[in-house]
Formats: C-alpha cells, sequence, structure tokens
C-alpha cells in the first residue's frame, strides 16, 4: 500500500494514496481518508479544545487521523477503534505513546465501556451505532451523518427506515436533514432516561455533524421529549409551524386553506450553544487549522441564528413571486423593521431565519406592506 504523509492542524501522520479518479469517497485505497473532511475534523478538535473531555473515543477509525487529532491537539485522552484489522494496524503505525487502538466492532466496544466522549464517523448513516454509542457517552456524543439524500428528503423511503421519520425535500432540505437526525438521537438517548442538549451542530456539503452534551436522569429526558415535533409545511405555500409531541396535529393553511404536512419527528429546539461557541471562536486563531477561515465566519453565523426550526431561502420565495430579490441587508431590514427577528443562517447564502409569519416574510420580499 502505498502511503503519504499528511499534516492536518499541528498533526501529521501516513494516509494510504487515495484514488484521485474516483467518483466518491470512499474509493479503492484500502484504508479510508478524505482531505475533504478536514472541517468536520477541525471542528471537533476545537470542540474538545473547549469542552475538555476526560477521555474521547473515536469509534471508526481508519487511518486515526481524528482521534491523533483530538489527542495531540487538544491533550485529551484518546482511544481509536476500527473493525478492519488493516486500518487498526495502520492507526497503530500513526499513533504515539499514550493512544489506545483496539480492533472491534464499534457497537461491541461501546457496549462493555464508557467514555466521556464518543465520536461516531461511519460510512454513510450513523443509525446502526446510535444506541450503543447512547450508552456509552458519559457527558458528549458526537456524530457525523454523510447520508444526506435520505436524511434530507431525496431518498424518502431511505430516511424512513433509518431514521423512523418523514423528511421533505423543501427549500430548508439541509435543515430538515438535521434536525431529523438530532430528533433520532434524541429517541435513542431518552430510552435510558438521559437527554441531549445541542452544543454544535452543523452542516456543509455532504455532512452533517452533531456535538451534544448528554445529560442523565429523568428530568433531562423529559425536557429532550419535549423538544420533538414537527414542522408543518404547507404543501401549496411557504406557510410552515411547528407542532411539539409526539402525534401530529391535522392542521390547515391559515393563508390558503390547503393541508399542512408533517416533516419528522424531528429535533424543535435550538442546536447551538452560542456561550460555548462563543468559546471556540475565542480558541480558533491559535489552533493552526486548515479551515480556519471557513470556520471563523461559520461560528460566528452558528451563534447568532435564531432558533426557529427552519429558514426561508428569500431567493425561491421571489421567484415564486415573480419579483427581484433585494439584497440579504435589506431583508433583513425589512423583517427587523416589521418587529421580527432576523438573521442569515449557515445552511444557505439566500437563507433568512425569522420567527415573521409567510405573508410579512413574502412583504419583506416585495418591499410592501404586509
Ligand atoms: C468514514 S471511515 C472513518 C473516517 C475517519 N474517522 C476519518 O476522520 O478519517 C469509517 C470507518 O469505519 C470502519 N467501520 C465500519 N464498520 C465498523 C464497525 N462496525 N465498527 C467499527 N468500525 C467500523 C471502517 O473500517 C472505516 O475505516
Amino acid at each position: 500500500m502505498e502511503r503519504v504523509l499528511v499534516t492536518e492542524g499541528r498533526t501529521s501522520f501516513f494516509a494510504p494514496v487515495q484514488d484521485e479518479n474516483a467518483a466518491f469517497p470512499p474509493g479503492s485505497a484500502p484504508i479510508f481518508y478524505n482531505r475533504r473532511m478536514e472541517a468536520n475534523r477541525d471542528a471537533t478538535v476545537l470542540f474538545c479544545a473547549a469542552v475538555r473531555p476526560s477521555d474521547y473515543l473515536d469509534a471508526m477509525g481508519a487511518t486515526g487521523v481524528r482521534g491523533l487529532r483530538v489527542a495531540n491537539e487538544s491533550g485529551t485522552p484518546v482511544t481509536i477503534n476500527d473493525i478492519d484489522p488493516g486500518a487498526a494496524a495502520e492507526i497503530r503505525r500513526n499513533a504515539g505513546e499514550g493512544v489506545e487502538v483496539t480492533c472491534g466492532d464499534a457497537n461491541a466496544l461501546m457496549s462493555t465501556r464508557r467514555f466521556d466522549a464518543v465520536d461516531l464517523d461511519p460510512f454513510g448513516t450513523p443509525a446502526p451505532f446510535v444506541d450503543a454509542a447512547c450508552r456509552s457517552a458519559r457527558r458528549y456524543l458526537c456524530v457525523t451523518a454523510t447520508d444526506t439524500a435520505p436524511l434530507c428528503g431525496a431518498h424518502l423511503k431511505a430516511g424512513m427506515r433509518r431514521y423512523f421519520a418523514r423528511p421533505m425535500n423543501t427549500d430548508y432540505h439541509s435543515e430538515v436533514g438535521l434536525r431529523i437526525l438530532l430528533g433520532f438521537v434524541a429517541r435513542e438517548m431518552v430510552k435510558y432516561d438521559r437527554g441531549i442538549e445541542p452544543l454544535f451542530c452543523f452542516a456543509r456539503e455532504h455532512f452533517v455533524r452533531l456535538h451534544l452534551r448528554v445529560r442523565r436522569g429523568v428530568r433531562h429526558a423529559d425536557r429532550t421529549l419535549g423538544r420533538i415535533g414537527y414542522v408543518m409545511q404547507c404543501t401549496n405555500d411557504i406557510h410552515r409551524e411547528e407542532a411539539v409531541g409526539l402525534i401530529p396535529p391535522a392542521a390547515v393553511c391559515p393563508g390558503c386553506g390547503s393541508s399542512l404536512r408533517p416533516i419528522g419527528p424531528l429535533w424543535l429546539g435550538g442546536v447551538n450553544d452560542p456561550d460555548l461557541i462563543g468559546q471556540m471562536a475565542g480558541l480558533l486563531p491559535g489552533m493552526g487549522f486548515g479551515t480556519e477561515r471557513y470556520l471563523s465566519r461559520l461560528l460566528p453565523l452558528l451563534a447568532e441564528e435564531l432558533p426557529t426550526s427552519s429558514y426561508y431561502d428569500y431567493h425561491e420565495v421571489a421567484k415564486h413571486l415573480r419579483a427581484s430579490p433585494p439584497t440579504m441587508a435589506v431583508m433583513l431590514e425589512r423583517l427587523r423593521a416589521a418587529g421580527y427577528g432576523a438573521t442569515r443562517t449557515h445552511y444557505a447564502g439566500t437563507g433568512v431565519r425569522t420567527d415573521a409569519p409567510a405573508d410579512v416574510v413574502e412583504a419583506a420580499v416585495l418591499g410592501v406592506n404586509p
């Protein structure tokens, strides 16, 4: 196997040379490494540097880069696991003193050992691993999903099978994907009388990434359950509303009278902790990350996003109204002047988060009074 020395952040390691012509990772190399996930790993190293877990499991290591970086760049004791003996051997080659390397099924490992932070970074869906991870994680749980098409509604049946939820391909589909994954993790967690608090969650390109705090006790489990529900989307126009609870209500659009279609169950609560995000933003300049520029834009956006469960792509709204969209600054200003909260969103450059109703959003696009 041909290897090449790679540096990410302040960590150097050997990775198998990947097939540049492969249509999509994992390609043909025997051990997986995808440079395009550097932002995902940088985010987690930064998260660990901020929350300082007492130990951390990289449950699916491949080259071990994620766990090695957490150990090296945040000073956290780590265990790195992979089911593939070839990968485990490669991780051992890459790992220095003090890093534990194990070779086995992540579900078996997580069923028998507990870690302060558990990290799932599988091929595609994390769904088969979330139950054991909920039992293994003491304080923090980190999850990557790269099966964005099932999560966001482009592959409806696969999404329903994996997450027992019904997505819908809307203009805010990236957010639906993140919230369906969060809702799934929340439901897997509460059965153990434990709850979750999302700390740092975002979507980028073809992945969704969650960093969660795990809270023990029935009170936290019940609070978590109280944040599960549905986005009720009008099938005819842009109106949508939230419905908390396990059973979606029958509802009609106040504007056009069409039925509202439930999207979910999904997570309706906040998805980021602005204080922690601020702490991470403060640490970022000293970290030496390759994706510092991207993260320095992402973190303030996440900290300011209104905690609504969907956003409007106002260019789509303008297209629908056969109007030219205003600039983002004007759009935000019009919504605020009408008395509503309005912020950008990290999901889309033309996305606006607001607590304004649909008719006010349309009026803001047109520049008229609602
Ligand atoms: C997407 S790669 C991990 C990438 C790595 N975390 C990184 O940041 O580069 C997924 C890895 O999971 C491993 N894997 C697949 N099924 C597994 C299981 N049941 N238990 C543990 N590892 C597994 C594969 O061998 C593969 O190396």
